[in-house]
């Protein structure tokens, strides 16, 4: 003969019980508010059923959120199970997003002779959210000198990262590369302009050429303007810097193994980027001859990385792809 008490969900278990039995398991089938409790237990109570344990989930001392982890969902939930109110975290990283180009005209706005929609900025724009930053999307800024300074002046105080897209390669009006090579600035201090400035030609392709500084403290980054160098350079160079400043430990782009299901050819002595479709489970083929089209991206799963001493990939061989989430 044992004895039953009734007990809700989730209530403390009486130190004299050693089970918790369903009501509908029992003669009683429901409690109905105010009615008698019905003595008889039908049932056979294996013990310690349906008692959670102090401790089962998370122990004293166990590791609820360990550092860098994503505050998502899930782990506010397990904090704040585990008692904390408040968790220290890294600050949303804002990213200033502006393209160079006296050619540009906003999205929507038809352009004239010689004029082309900005995407880029949209590009760029979308790509910084993707990596969990805020964008502050400047727009266009024609290829003045003065024009790109006074933006950079303007935006430089309130963000984190300043990309900018076009104006870094070796034409008469590569903007990016005349405010931050310093020829009309030589005088001004760090504070008031351009310090720690890289100007290169990167090993890849697309993407060759980039750009890095800080302007007035804030680190910038100059990405090329073709828009499938931009959003290469982006995934190579900016994406893991976005993640780093919101707080990832390894804000490093993962790359996975893909067999080529077809061959096709890299540049010697260039990293290749190049844009690819899956195939099957785990084959890639290049999204077509307009690879280097924007277009071509809406196509792409992944962009296959190839790296510099690899002149030709044949079918069959393994390859290594950053996937486009
Ligand atoms: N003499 C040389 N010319 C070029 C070289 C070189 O080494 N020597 N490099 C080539 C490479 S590689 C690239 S990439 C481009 C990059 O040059 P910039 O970064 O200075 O880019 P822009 O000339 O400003 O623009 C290139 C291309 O992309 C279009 N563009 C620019 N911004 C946008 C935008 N926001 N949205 C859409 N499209 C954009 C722009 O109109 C040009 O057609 O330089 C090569 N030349
Ligand atoms: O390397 Mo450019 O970046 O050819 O497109």
């Amino acid at each position: 003969m044992a004895e039953a008490t009734r007990i809700m969900t989730g209530a403390p278990v009486p130190d004299w019980c050693d089970a918790v039995v369903p009501v509908e398991r029992t003669s009683t089938r429901r409690f109905t508010p105010g009615a008698p409790l019905d003595p008889t237990i039908q049932v056979d109570a294996p013990s310690r059923a349906n008692i959670r344990r102090r401790a089962e989930d998370v122990a004293i001392g166990d590791l609820v959120a360990a550092a860098g982890a994503p505050t998502t969902a899930r782990l506010v939930s397990a904090a704040a199970s585990a008692g904390h109110a408040t968790l220290p975290v890294h600050r949303v990283p804002r990213v200033a997003v502006l393209s160079t180009g006296s050619e540009l005209v906003p999205v929507g706005t038809a352009p004239g002779p010689g004029q082309i929609p900005d995407s880029n900025s949209l590009l760029l724009a979308a790509c910084v959210r993707d990596a969990g930053g805020v964008p502050v999307r400047v727009g266009a800024v024609p290829d003045t000198a003065e024009a790109l300074r006074a933006v950079l002046d303007d935006v430089a105080p309130h963000v984190d990262l300043i990309v900018t897209s076009g104006g870094v390669s070796a034409g008469a009006f590569d903007v990016v590369k005349e405010v931050l090579s310093g020829t009309q600035d030589a005088a001004l201090p760090p504070a008031q302009g351009p310090s720690d400035v890289l100007l290169v030609a990167v090993g890849m392709q697309p993407g060759k050429p980039q750009a890095a500084a800080r302007w007035r403290g804030t680190p910038m980054l100059g990405l090329p303007g073709n828009p499938v160098s931009a959003y290469v350079s982006f995934r190579a160079f900016v994406r893991p810097a976005v993640r780093r400043l919101a707080g990832h430990l390894d804000p490093a782009e993962p790359l996975v193994e893909r067999i080529a299901e077809e061959g096709w050819r890299s540049p010697a002595g260039r990293q290749q980027f190049l844009p690819v479709r899956f195939v099957g489970d785990d084959g890639v083929a290049p999204v077509g001859p307009g690879a280097h089209h924007v277009s071509a991206l809406t196509r792409a799963d992944a962009i296959a990385v190839v790296p510099p001493e690899v002149e030709a990939v044949g079918p069959g061989d393994t390859v290594r792809v950053m996937v486009i989430a």
